[in-house]
């Protein structure tokens, strides 16, 4: 068997498509343009390349884009003074804090500064406590990414088993609780778990999200499952690099049903759900419907 390959760059060009629409529709009929400002502290270049990327994509879509790039010696008390300003600016919707910070820095602290309305990167404790309800929140960006991909892939998912593979506060937890969200049965598997292999074989979604390189094999797939690889791991090749996931590509599309690349699969979903969540943000901060499809 040879797995579909799920392509996550054209799903993001065509939920960018949607944004970018609904994005016009906002301004010519409520003269609203939604604002997302993004905060940088540092020169990590993997960081830098993707800001630079959000900055981009928001001006695409036609929202307005701030940059604020700090140094890397910034205080607490200086970068939370930015926070407060944008979370006082009624022409910012969404606030996002690139990670990872400098280690001087509290990341909680700060992620729990944003005002949760503007939190589009769904960190914000408040919006931890309300996914885990099922209430409404905002989503972090990479799973409901990983969501949006599974639900078009499959149609429901209810009653499916799937395991994610990580336990992070920015991916594995919250991919969780979107697929229970979505009536799936769920395990989060992680470095502790028993009998990783048998666990991983029992699922008909697979979440990779552990940040090793290749570390699932083909043969703990399923045949026929659906296999999200969310790492991205620049590992030697000769005298350059190339990024790969946290599963092994080759052996795992021989056994899956479908399965996403890396590059090109969840991470360019990520930005685009970024714009999604800026534009859910500031449809509720006016009252508005908010668009369908773009949300968990
Ligand atoms: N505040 C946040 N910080 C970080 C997040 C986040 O969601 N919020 N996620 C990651 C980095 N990230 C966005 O910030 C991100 C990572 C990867 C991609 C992407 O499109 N990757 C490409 C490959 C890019 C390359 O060549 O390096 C792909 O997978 O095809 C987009 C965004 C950590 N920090």
């Amino acid at each position: 068997m040879s797995a579909q390959v799920i392509d996550g760059k054209a799903f993001a060009a065509k939920v960018r498509g949607h944004v970018a629409e609904h994005v016009a529709r906002l301004k010519e009929e409520n003269d609203l343009t939604p604002g997302l400002a993004v905060v940088l502290v540092g020169e990590d270049p993997a960081s830098q390349v993707y800001v630079r990327s959000k900055g981009k994509m928001t001006v695409e879509v036609g929202m307005k884009s701030v940059e604020h790039r700090l140094e890397a010696d910034t205080s607490e008390a200086d970068l939370l003074a930015v926070i407060a300003d944008l979370n006082a600016d009624p022409t910012i919707h969404g606030i996002l804090v690139q990670l990872p910070l400098p280690g001087h820095l509290n990341e909680d602290l700060v992620i729990n500064s944003i005002d949760p309305a503007k939190d589009v990167d769904g960190f914000h404790i408040s919006n931890v406590g309300l996914l885990g309800t099922g209430q409404k929140s905002m989503v972090p960006c990479t799973p409901l990414g990983c969501l949006m991909m599974l639900r078009d892939h499959h149609g429901s998912l209810s009653g499916m088993d799937a395991v994610v593979i990580g336990r992070s506060n920015i991916v594995g937890k919250p991919m969780a609780q979107l697929l229970l969200g979505d009536s799936c049965t769920v395990t989060i598997a992680h470095s502790r778990t028993k009998d990783l292999p048998d666990v991983v074989r029992r699922a008909d979604i697979v979440v990779a999200a552990v940040g090793r390189p290749e570390m699932v094999p083909g043969d703990w797939i399923k045949p026929g499952a659906t296999v999200i690889d969310v790492g991205i791991n620049r590992v030697p090749n000769g005298e350059k690099t190339k990024l790969v996931g946290d599963v092994d590509y080759a052996s795992c599309a021989e056994v899956a049903g479908a399965i996403t690349p890396v590059p090109g699969g969840v991470g360019p979903m990520t930005i685009a759900c970024l714009l999604a969540n800026t534009l859910t943000a500031c449809c509720r901060a006016n009252g508005l419907k908010e668009p369908e499809g773009l949300t968990a």
